[in-house]
């Protein structure tokens, strides 16, 4: 038999209930997951936190909150609603800070897998595209792992966001109906975004030697944060041919490149003429460009970020960010001490996966200096080695490229005196001789490196 549109109609109805009403589904001890960034629930995180006082021992599992989360807000001292967080934002590293939440380390790729093998999940709660014809909820601008998060859920409550753009998929992009226990209702509520912030001088600098190295053709990553953003709007600019591009996160400079004329993916040997994501935070721009838009295709996690995949790809271009290198190449893109800022995220998936790329390149890039707001002062982003309690992104064995506004070296294969040697010499001239006096200490220099 074929289901009709008015069976789909009909099943929504008996499923549609209130945010009071699909919350009761939580039972004390569960472990609840809410479903990643743009795709956190709003009415549903409300209604379970006013549960407060009747639930016991509640552990909410969330990514990237792009606003406060009720459940935090309302149980600062953890008595009911424990919190662990996959990937900080803003907000989540304060509330970290403040010991209201936890965060919990994972390379990306490997989110699904630790659903489908490790965790358990009782209640799913999942911001959703309105229901198709056909019956099929689109999981909209996070497919990430949000497919095996709902597959390894015992249940599901969608909370549908008639805003919510449709991202037409390879794969893992949606869920039916039939998987879905309860349906809550969010008209009104606006997806979140955040707005594209163009780059400064020295954002400039440090794009100008990148863009220089990317050749025609080439398919490309941007990480999350300021600067791959910036260096990406630098690439629009520029008269590239034929990018295209597989990427953990679409941001807005891919939107800037294809209104250029760069983005044509035609040149991918994966997935050729298809823009490949695995989620999208940005402008309502950006938003618009990806609803429904056949040229643009979103994967699971676990495909996008496999190095495997990505090295299949010849000229793999990716771009990262970070917080400090040491003198031995060791990256933390995470955390200062151990604050933690923000997570590995892909970084290490796509540092991987560029360096197995024929003509790849797996880049860092990042300020020479961090001054801090606080205190004004001004400190080197390339340290002799990471504070104590720092914690290790890249592994200085997986590191390539790192990129400042004084240059861009390759770390791959080379010792730890022309590490130190090329490190120093796209350190801010100010930090370099305290450097070589750190280097010479710690017997990773020789009496010709400095010139
Ligand atoms: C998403 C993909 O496609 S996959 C791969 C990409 N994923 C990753 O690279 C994961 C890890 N990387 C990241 O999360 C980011 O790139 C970051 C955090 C390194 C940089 O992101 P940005 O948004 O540019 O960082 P921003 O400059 O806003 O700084 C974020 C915080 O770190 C602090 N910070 C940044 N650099 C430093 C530093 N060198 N020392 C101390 N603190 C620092 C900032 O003060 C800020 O803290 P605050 O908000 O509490 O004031
Ligand atoms: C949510 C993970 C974002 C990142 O990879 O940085």
């Amino acid at each position: 038999m074929v289901n009709d549109v008015s069976e789909w109609t009909e099943m929504y109805q008996q499923k549609l209930t209130t945010p009071e009403e699909a919350v009761k589904l939580v039972k004390d001890g569960d472990w609840v997951e809410y479903g990643m960034t743009t795709s956190q629930p709003v009415l549903l995180d409300a209604a379970l936190a006013a549960r407060k006082e009747e639930l016991k021992d509640i552990k909410v599992r969330e990514t990237m909150s792009l606003f406060p989360r009720k459940v935090v807000e309302c149980d600062p001292m953890r008595d009911t609603f424990t919190v662990s967080n996959w990937h900080m934002s803003g907000y989540d590293r304060k509330a970290c800070a403040q010991g209201a939440m936890n965060f919990s380390p994972m390379c990306f790729r490997n989110q699904p897998s630790i659903y489908r093998d490790l965790l358990d999940v009782d209640v799913a709660m999942i911001t959703v595209a309105s229901m198709d014809g056909h019956g099929y909820f689109n999981f909209g601008l996070c497919a990430a792992a949000t497919e095996a998060m709902v597959q390894k859920a015992k249940k599901v409550i969608v909370e549908v966001n008639p805003n919510m753009p449709r991202c037409l998929g390879g794969l893992g992009e949606a869920i039916h109906i039939s998987d879905v226990d309860a349906i809550v209702e969010a008209p009104g509520i606006a997806i979140p975004t955040i707005p594209f912030v163009a780059g400064d001088e020295i954002d400039a600098m440090i794009a100008k030697p990148i863009v220089e190295a990317i050749p025609d053709g080439a398919t490309l990553q941007l990480g999350i944060g300021g600067l791959p953003n910036s260096v990406g709007a630098m690439i629009a600019k520029s008269d590239l041919k034929d990018l295209g591009f597989h990427t953990e996160m679409l941001v807005d400079a891919f939107y800037l490149m294809y209104k250029e004329g760069r983005l044509t993916n035609k040149a991918k040997r994966l997935n050729r003429n298809k823009g490949v994501y695995s989620f999208a935070l940005g402008s309502q721009k950006l938003y618009d460009w990806i609803d429904d838009n056949p040229s643009l295709a979103a994967f699971p996690i676990d495909y996008v970020n496999d190095p495997a995949v990505i090295g299949q790809m010849d000229n793999f271009i990716s771009i990262n960010s970070c917080i400090e290198v040491d003198l031995f190449g060791q990256v933390s893109a995470e955390s200062k001490g151990p604050h933690q800022i923000s997570g590995t995220g892909g970084q290490l998936d796509f540092t991987d996966g560029a360096y197995r790329s024929r003509g790849g390149k797996g880049i860092i890039a990042m300020h020479s200096t961090h001054t801090d707001k606080k205190s004004g002062v001004t400190t080197s982003n390339i340290c002799p080695t990471l504070a104590q309690g720092t914690t290790v992104t890249d592994p200085r064995s997986q590191t390539c490229w790192i990129a400042t506004e004084y240059g861009m070296v390759n770390l791959m294969g080379k010792s730890t005196w022309e590490r130190a040697e090329a490190l120093i010499s796209i350190a801010h001239p100010d930090f370099r001789d305290e450097l070589i006096k750190k280097a010479e200490e710690m017997k990773i220099w020789r009496y010709s490196n400095k010139k």
